[in-house]
């Protein structure tokens, strides 16, 4: 039963509450709030902050624990349960297949997908020295800095964006690896040091894009969500899901994926370019693919079997244990 006060649907948005996911949930419930008054919407909004798995475990590593979505089942009770109607995620930290049910209702514009440095000195990865102290927790990072500077020191750092930016001062890195977008929505853009170029750092799939999840039989979400879905973001990020899936990937393992549209295919529609990574946990192999098309979901499988040809499905064995 939809929530109704004063005649006026309230739609209730669930969140994690990282001061990230209430900044982006946020901004979106703004963007939500100008569609509607555009087009004559009568909703109103309210958050829910929900606790999820991912945020108890913050301080264990992650890939360790396992499971994909560690950060959405809790929300996603919460969306059957209709304790909530819509839930704002980072796509990233989305699963492939979302349960019998949910869909994604939009995928709005994305924002900065690369990864930057957040150094000691404000130095680039060209100019950290000799055998750095690097902090981050994401294999797919780990992997690509170590074969773009193999002297460099990785470690382990965890937490929410605010508390690792913290610990780079604390715990004596030279630098941490952070999304930009992450920065970019917290408005903290001015603590970048140096972004990492999509081709030497691939991002991981999905990075700065979101994904708005609702229930697959809300006629009104699902309308109001369609005015908010960016069909280029959409694309790209499908082409990227497409070849994570493929390599039944999630967040945690040393796959990275970015599209973006380059043209126009000769029947008229989008063309795109992914370029699709596989690396070793310690940088000494990295497997890299880079193809067009226009069919965003064969994109991601082709890119994903030329991998699987050239051996990635035993790197990402050995990775997974
Ligand atoms: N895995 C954590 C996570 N999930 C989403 C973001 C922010 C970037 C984004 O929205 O893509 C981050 C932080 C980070 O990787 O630095």
């Amino acid at each position: 039963m939809p929530y109704i006060v004063d005649g006026r649907r309230v739609i209730v948005v669930g969140t994690r509450q990282s001061a990230l996911a209430l900044t982006q949930t946020g901004q979106v419930i703004d963007q939500l709030k100008a569609i509607c008054a555009e087009n004559g919407l009568p909703y109103d909004f309210e958050i829910r902050k929900i606790v999820t798995k991912g945020d108890r475990i913050l301080d264990v590593t992650l890939s360790k624990v396992g499971g994909k979505g560690l950060f959405v089942k809790e929300i996603e009770q919460a969306l059957f349960d209709q304790e909530i109607d819509l839930a704002v995620h980072s796509m990233k930290d989305m699963p492939y297949e979302l349960p019998e049910g949910l869909m994604n209702g939009a995928v709005p514009k994305r924002v900065d997908p690369r990864d930057c440095l957040i150094s000691a000195g404000d130095l680039s990865l060209e100019q950290l020295p000799q055998g750095a102290k690097v902090g981050t927790s994401s294999l797919r990072r780990s992997s690509q800095l170590k074969n773009a500077r193999p002297d460099l020191q990785i470690e382990s750092i965890r937490g929410n964006i605010d508390s690792r930016i913290k610990k780079l001062e604390t715990e004596g890195f030279d630098a941490i690896v952070l999304a930009a977008a992450g920065l970019h929505r917290m408005s903290w853009d001015g603590k970048i040091s140096a972004y990492l170029a999509e081709q030497l750092c691939v991002p991981a799939v999905g990075q700065g894009a979101l994904g708005i999840e609702c229930r697959e039989a809300d006629a009104e979400v699902r309308e109001l969500l369609a005015l908010l879905n960016d069909p280029i973001t959409a694309l790209a990020v499908s082409a990227e899901r497409s070849f994570l899936g493929a390599l039944n990937g999630g967040c945690q393992i040393p796959i990275g994926a970015h599209a973006t549209i380059v043209g126009e295919a000769e029947d008229g529609s989008a063309l795109l370019e992914l370029t699709g990574i596989v690396g070793s946990a310690d940088g000494s192999v990295l497997l890299k693919e880079t193809l067009q098309g226009n069919d965003p979901v064969a994109l991601g499988l082709e890119a994903a079997a030329l991998l699987k040809a050239r051996g990635a499905d035993r790197i990402l064995a050995e990775v997974r244990g």
